[in-house]
């Protein structure tokens, strides 16, 4: 890995050979221009290897592989470097992230890769750490804390970038209540270079940089949005332009979610929901462009930014194409952060289009305080599931989809770390300022394949649901995504004819990588079910440990056994007192709803659903819930959070609503 530097990844570009960087190369268009594999031969495609991760929650990681060295990173943060030709282990390093850490984090242990760069490879861990490893022996070399104020509950989960001599990095914790910034330490030594916040502090102390003077004017001092950090972590998307010498960053939601408790007076809160240009060398601000002004609904811009040159109306521009979670697809001028276009990718209901300024038309209605469905959801029309561009097709292959929710501010929000029943995760810290109601839209997963120029869909394909891997596109014509339902695709990227599928170990959420070795091009993949939505729910049946799958044309490898998803029945049977149901609801909304998913609905992801577990524990649940034995594998513990008498208001809805769902007569449920 010794020769991996900017030069390497620039020319790489062109060959392909490697997949030395998170996105492949600079503009992250994760398109290989390999075609030994192609569509017509892509049905000979079989197993060389597969190699065991040894984790049991979402892998998320985009493989970097150099020289026939794969570095592959699992939950909990553990490298693997892997012997890319054989599928043997080189190394592993585990920064041994503390398990009471784990619901520090929304949306489970997971991490989307490391990064390589001259002998180095750099990894994000969990606990905030930003660590660099000797590449060829895994040993520590330095780390970090990139952790600013321990009163908020910053992570990390993205993969670092490094440029220029410097790794980057940004944290997670918006949900709890953070405020967001983005580092850069150089690469040899991990000491500090500059740090740029992406909304203001406390307004009684000088703000930082002149940017965030100019953002205080978009936040109303009222709402005291400092004391629960105000938002805008750059929890996954940071790219470099080398050709324009800056850095683009995607910026997530508020904290606390609720617009009208952070700044009560309005306003558009930058830089949230926003995609932000720097200088890479200092930090400095360079231009902004807000794709969510005001976000309500944890609408962030986080989702991985592609640089591309296409040609609108004759023109050739240099523009980023970003789909975030708000639901439109956005072309900008990556030279001036001018909004060219927008269009809506998926059906949306909070705003009806974007004016020639690149302003959202609001939908008032969905903004009000008052219960409103939210399209699409707050896991977004488009999470961190990376997505694909095409130069040849001139397509983006976009890993959509919805995910029902119905929200209400909460009237008893108090400030920051105020906690109610209903209030969504709030007992374990989560700072939204939002109740969750019952939504009524149906959920859906889609591959949408984009006309960025058009601002048109090309072709879709319909999976069975949310939450489906990301998306690589070869110069075979071929475009590769996992699915939620275990499946690894690969389909015409023009026509979007189906042309291949293996089967995988679990539901897939992360994307697949192409490279070349030996004169043979492989695609890889990095399986595990996990997640934020796939903690508490999935489609597969199977729940096999983390795996990485390579495959090559003509490959005979066996495919490893696949472990079935193991279920009680749905519970039932039990005697609860129907009038504690409506209090456990609450209750379980403010604890429970992020990890276990939906009681009866959700048949469990990663972690149980709490509706099939067995009799024996639902009728001792109290000791699970107060310091259980779930706690040194990251459930948090409720002692002295939850009551004797909260527990029974939990058991009681979780059996009604096993009693919900069960097919028979009314009179026949719920004895
Ligand atoms: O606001 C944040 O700081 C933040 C962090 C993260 C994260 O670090 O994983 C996610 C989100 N938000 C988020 O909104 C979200 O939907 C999400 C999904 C996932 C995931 O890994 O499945 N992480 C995150
Ligand atoms: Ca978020």
């Amino acid at each position: 890995a010794g020769h991996v530097d900017d030069a390497h990844i620039e020319a790489n570009a062109r060959t392909g050979k490697d997949w030395p960087s998170h996105g492949l190369n600079y503009q992250e268009n994760r398109f290989s221009p390999l075609k030994q594999i192609h569509s017509g031969n892509v049905d000979q495609l079989g197993l060389a290897w597969s190699y065991k991760l040894d984790s049991s929650r979402g892998v998320e990681a985009t493989p970097i592989v150099v020289n026939g060295v794969m570095y592959v990173s699992a939950p909990w943060s553990v490298v693997h470097a892997v012997d890319a030709r054989t599928g043997k282990a080189l190394w592993t390093y585990d920064p041994q992230v503390p398990r009471e850490m784990a619901y520090k984090g929304c949306c489970d242990v997971v991490n989307r890769g490391v990064a390589v760069y001259k002998g180095k490879v750099f990894v994000g861990a969990f606990d905030g750490r930003l660590i660099a490893l000797d590449a060829a022996t895994g040993r520590q070399v330095w780390s970090t804390d990139t952790i600013d104020n321990k009163n908020f509950s910053y992570t990390i989960t993205g993969a670092p970038r490094v440029f220029k001599g410097k790794v980057y990095i940004g944290n997670g914790g918006a949900e709890y209540g953070a405020r967001g910034y983005v580092t850069a330490y150089d690469a040899e030594t991990g000491k500090q270079v500059w740090r740029f916040y992406t909304v203001p502090g406390d307004p009684a102390r000088a703000y930082e940089s002149k940017a965030l003077e100019e953002a205080a004017k978009t936040w109303d001092p009222a709402g005291r949005y400092w004391e629960s950090g105000g938002g805008g972590t750059v929890w996954n998307s940071l790219v470099f332009d080398p050709e324009l010498d800056q850095m683009y960053i995607g910026v997530g939601n508020g904290s606390p979610w609720a617009h009208r408790k952070r700044s009560p007076a309005g306003g558009d809160n930058l830089y949230l929901g926003s995609i932000v240009a720097l200088d890479p060398d200092t930090g400095a601000y360079k231009w902004h462009y807000q794709e969510t002004p005001g976000d309500n609904w944890d609408f962030t811009s986080a989702q991985d930014i592609v640089q591309a040159d296409i040609r609108i109306d004759g023109k050739l521009r240099k523009v980023l194409l970003h789909a975030p979670k708000n639901g439109y697809f956005f072309v900008i001028d990556r030279q001036s952060g001018k909004f060219i276009s927008a269009r809506n990718f998926v059906p949306v209901n909070w705003a009806r289009g974007y004016d020639g300024n690149g302003r959202p038309i609001m939908e008032e209605a969905v903004r009000g305080a008052g219960k409103a469905e939210i399209i699409p959801g707050p896991l977004g029309a488009h999470n961190w599931h990376s997505m694909a561009y095409s130069p040849q097709t001139g397509l983006a292959y976009i890993p959509a989809q919805h995910i029902p929710t119905a929200m209400a501010d909460d009237p008893n929000w108090t400030g920051f770390n105020s906690n109610t029943p209903g209030q969504l995760m709030s007992n374990t810290g989560w700072n939204t300022g939002r109740v969750m109601l019952e939504p009524s839209s149906p959920p859906f997963g889609r591959l949408i394949v984009w006309d960025p120029v058009r601002q048109k869909e090309a072709w879709h394909q319909k999976h069975v649901s949310p939450w489906n891997g990301g998306t690589l596109a070869t110069a075979g014509d071929l475009v590769f995504q996992g699915t939620a339902d275990a499946r690894l695709v690969a389909y015409h990227a023009r026509s979007g004819k189906k042309l291949w599928a293996a089967p995988m170990g679990s539901g897939v959420i992360a994307a697949p990588v192409s490279y070349e070795l030996d004169g043979r091009q492989y695609v890889s993949i990095a399986v595990g079910w996990g997640g934020a939505f796939g903690l508490g729910d999935r489609v597969a049946d199977f729940k096999s440990p983390g795996t990485v799958y390579t495959f090559v044309l003509g490959g005979k490898a066996p495919m490893p056994e696949r472990v079935a998803y193991q279920m009680n029945a749905l519970i039932g049977g039990l005697k609860y007192d129907q009038q504690l149901v409506p209090a456990g609801a609450a209750l379980y909304n403010s604890n429970c709803i992020a990890c276990h998913g939906y009681p009866g609905i959700s048949k469990g992801g990663a972690l149980p659903s709490l509706t099939y577990l067995p009799v024996a524990m639902i009728d001792n649940l109290g000791s699970f819930i107060i310091n259980g034995p779930a706690t040194s594998r990251g459930m948090p513990d409720f002692a002295g959070k939850l009551s004797d008498d909260d527990v029974q208001k939990l058991r009681a809805f979780i059996l009604a609503m096993a009693d919900a769902v069960r097919p028979g007569l009314p009179a026949e449920k719920g004895r």
